[in-house]
Formats: C-alpha cells, sequence, structure tokens
C-alpha cells in the first residue's frame, strides 16, 4: 500500500471504514472554510508529519504562512500569548495542528482567542480534535473550558501519520482515550447513545492496545485510530467528572505526564464509581473487556506501557493527599461513588500507594446499591 494512498485495507475488516477518513489534508479542506493562510502548529516529535501536511498544502497554494513546533503538554500560558503574537504579525488566518493533545490544545487556545477556526490532523489517540474542551496551564493551574470555536471544523484521520508513534506513548494516549469512554458512560449527561459509542470505544481501544503490547500491526494502529475518534465523541458528548478532575488538579500542580498520569489514576477512579453504576453499565464495561474485570485490564495495561505505579512516582506526597481530596470534594466533580473528603482520601491513598482494590464481584456482597 502506498504511504497516503487512501485508508488501509484489511480483508476482514471488523466495522466499516469510519467516514472521517481520508488520505491526508488536502487543499480543498481548508477552501472549503474559505482560508488561504494558515499557522500550522506541532510539537517536536509530529514537526515531520506537520512538514509533510505542509507540503501538501503548499501544492494547493495554501502555504502556511508560519510554522510551530513548539507545543507542549497542559498548554502553558506564554505559549499561547507567543502563538496569538505570531498570528497578529503573520496574517494567519487559520490554525492547522498536526500532532498530539499537545499540538491540537494549542491551537485550540489560540483559536480562544483569536477566533479562527481550526483544522486537526491527529497523530496520537488522545481524542481532543472530537472536543470544545480546552486547556490553558498558568501559575500550577490548569483551566479548563467548553468552547464552540475551538472546535475543529475538519479533522483528518490517517492512522500511517501515527506509524512512528512511540509504542509507550501511543500505549498511555490509548489509556487517555478510554477514559474520556468510561467517563461518559456515568455522565450525568450521558445518554443511550453514548453508552453505546463509549461500550464499542473502549472495546476497541482496549483490543488494540493488546495488540500493541504483543506486537503492533497496521490494523491495530487502524482500530485506534478509530476508537479515538468514538472516545473524543463521548468527551465531547458529556459532563466531566472525578477522573479528569482529579488528572487536570495533578497536571497543574505537579506538571505531571498527561497520558501516564491518566492511565494511572483510571482503574482507581473507576473501581470507586464501580459499585454505584447501574447494572447494564456494570455489563457493559465487562462485555468491553471480554467479560474479565476491566479495572484489572486497563491496570495491566498501564503497567505495560510506563505508566507510573503510584501517585508517589508523580512527586506528590502523603501530605499533599488532604489538599486535593478537600480541593476536588470542593469542586464535587460529577460522578455517581462518594465525593465527600474522607471517600476521596481513602481513593487517593490507594492510588498514592499503587494497590487496587479487588472487584466487588470478588469481595462477596457488594458495597453499593445497584
Ligand atoms: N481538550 C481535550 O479534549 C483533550 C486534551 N488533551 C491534552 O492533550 C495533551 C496530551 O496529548 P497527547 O497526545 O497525549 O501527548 P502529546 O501531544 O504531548 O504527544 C506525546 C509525545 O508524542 C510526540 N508525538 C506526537 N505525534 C507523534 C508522531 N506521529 N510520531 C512521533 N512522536 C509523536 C509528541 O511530540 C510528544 O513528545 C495534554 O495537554 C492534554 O491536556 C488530551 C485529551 C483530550
Ligand atoms: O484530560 C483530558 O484528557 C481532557 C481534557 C484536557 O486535557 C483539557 C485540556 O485540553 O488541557
Amino acid at each position: 500500500m502506498p504511504r497516503h494512498g487512501g485508508p488501509r485495507e484489511h480483508g476482514d475488516t471488523l466495522h466499516p471504514p469510519v467516514p472521517c477518513v481520508t488520505d491526508r489534508l488536502r487543499p480543498r479542506e481548508l477552501r472549503t472554510l474559505g482560508v488561504r493562510a494558515p499557522l500550522c502548529v506541532s510539537s517536536p516529535g509530529s514537526a515531520a508529519a506537520a512538514a509533510g501536511v505542509a507540503a501538501s498544502l503548499a501544492d494547493g497554494a495554501l502555504a502556511p504562512v508560519a510554522t510551530s513546533d513548539r507545543a507542549r503538554m497542559h498548554v502553558p500560558e506564554h505559549l499561547v500569548d507567543e502563538h496569538v503574537r505570531t498570528v497578529e504579525e503573520s496574517g494567519a488566518d487559520s490554525l492547522v495542528a498536526v500532532g498530539g493533545g499537545s499540538a491540537i490544545g494549542l491551537a485550540k487556545a489560540v483559536a480562544l482567542r483569536t477566533g479562527l477556526p481550526v483544522v486537526c490532523v491527529p497523530t496520537t489517540y488522545s481524542g481532543s480534535e472530537m472536543t470544545d474542551v480546552w486547556g490553558i496551564t498558568k501559575g500550577g493551574e490548569k483551566h479548563t473550558g467548553r468552547e464552540a470555536r475551538v472546535l475543529a471544523r475538519v479533522v483528518v484521520y490517517d492512522s500511517e501519520l501515527t506509524d512512528g508513534l512511540p509504542r509507550l506513548v501511543s500505549g498511555l494516549s490509548g489509556l487517555n482515550a478510554v477514559a474520556h469512554a468510561v467517563e461518559a458512560v456515568y455522565a450525568p449527561d450521558t445518554s443511550p447513545l453514548v453508552a453505546v459509542t463509549a461500550g464499542e470505544a473502549i472495546a476497541v481501544m482496549t483490543r488494540a492496545l493488546r495488540g500493541l503490547d504483543g506486537g503492533w500491526n497496521d490494523r491495530d494502529r487502524d482500530e485506534a485510530l478509530y476508537a479515538a475518534w468514538l472516545c473524543g465523541i463521548c468527551l465531547d458528548s458529556t459532563t466531566m467528572g472525578l477522573h479528569h478532575r482529579l488528572c487536570h488538579l495533578l497536571g497543574g500542580r505537579f506538571d505531571a505526564p498527561h497520558a501516564a498520569t491518566h492511565a494511572l489514576v483510571l482503574p482507581f477512579v473507576l473501581r470507586h464509581q464501580e459499585p454505584w453504576l447501574p447494572a447494564a453499565h456494570r455489563e457493559l464495561m465487562a462485555r468491553s473487556a471480554d467479560g474479565g474485570d476491566l479495572c484489572t485490564e486497563l491496570l495491566r495495561l498501564a503497567r505495560a506501557f510506563g505508566a507510573p505505579s503510584g501517585l508517589r512516582q508523580l512527586g506528590v506526597g502523603l501530605d499533599d493527599l488532604a489538599p486535593i481530596a478537600r480541593r476536588l470534594a470542593q469542586g464535587s466533580p460529577p460522578g455517581i461513588g462518594p465525593n465527600d473528603e474522607e471517600s476521596l482520601l481513602a481513593l487517593l491513598r490507594a492510588l498514592h500507594e499503587g494497590s487496587l482494590a479487588p472487584p466487588i464481584d470478588s469481595v462477596g456482597d457488594g458495597r453499593a446499591p445497584r
């Protein structure tokens, strides 16, 4: 299959090709938006992919007026300031993000200030390209919000752009995406449609990640990108809960690596919520783990991809736990499990140690109403 020759073909594809898969960003997609002069942003790791996209645009006389490969995770405010200045000085009329959640997050933050339309070419599985969620970090606090203007106008999925993504980055960003789907299942504004999408997303992503764990192939990469798309839709459709709030707090205050933090935290927060899940949602989680215990499988995958084994490894001290629990309880993150300070502190202690409680069925009597 020639590079960029179109969606890859699999003889035994389980699902039809994703409708928005295309081979690459073409000038046509930008012309549809009526723009001519994009600022193309990437991170160092996705700079080569960004150069390829820029070249394909230039072929159509839509050469970027500026490029930057300086995106980094959590979107520090000073980078937003610098890139807004670049927009003003270059006369850019649009933002093309080529990369993972960091590049996309920077484009979103610049769009928040400037109102320029965003086009995304994701090269990791963060799912950010499908959401109206923005984040900017300043003074040790990660501020997030939702704004229609940051939602990408065009998203181009090309799994060949993920071929060079290192195994551990792939695995951890896939687990970040799974967190979007898991939290969408028990979000206050979930719906049957979201739950079905989330179930498919969790099942396909965990299957692809198991493939990556044992020797990744093209099909696993295609499936992971398909699942990332679904996971992003789940996050866009629902209110973020305890898991995302905790990860953002850790990201802002401890500069914790985003995807690795999600991978560590997810099995623990899901275990915390699990007893309060309605039976249908517990079954959905079990089905997406092939009938097994999803938390145990998520923890196994997190460890296989080098996630920290506990909050200790992220530089979080025992003394930090009570203030974090207080902060979370004050924010009263939506979720179905207990959100009082004492329960949250128990959760944080387990996370600090990295010791996951057994599934409730193996405990025997259940711990909460179903
Ligand atoms: N607003 C939203 O809906 C969401 C936002 N995020 C944000 O995204 C950021 C994390 O995004 P991630 O994608 O996990 O990390 P990332 O964008 O920082 O990428 C991880 C690493 O992979 C490298 N990389 C990216 N594409 C590559 C490629 N094709 N080949 C080789 N290396 C490549 C990057 O340079 C970086 O070193 C965080 O800031 C997080 O807050 C994450 C999920 C959803
Ligand atoms: O935690 C996530 O994966 C989802 C949202 C964010 O990271 C917020 C942001 O864009 O910084």
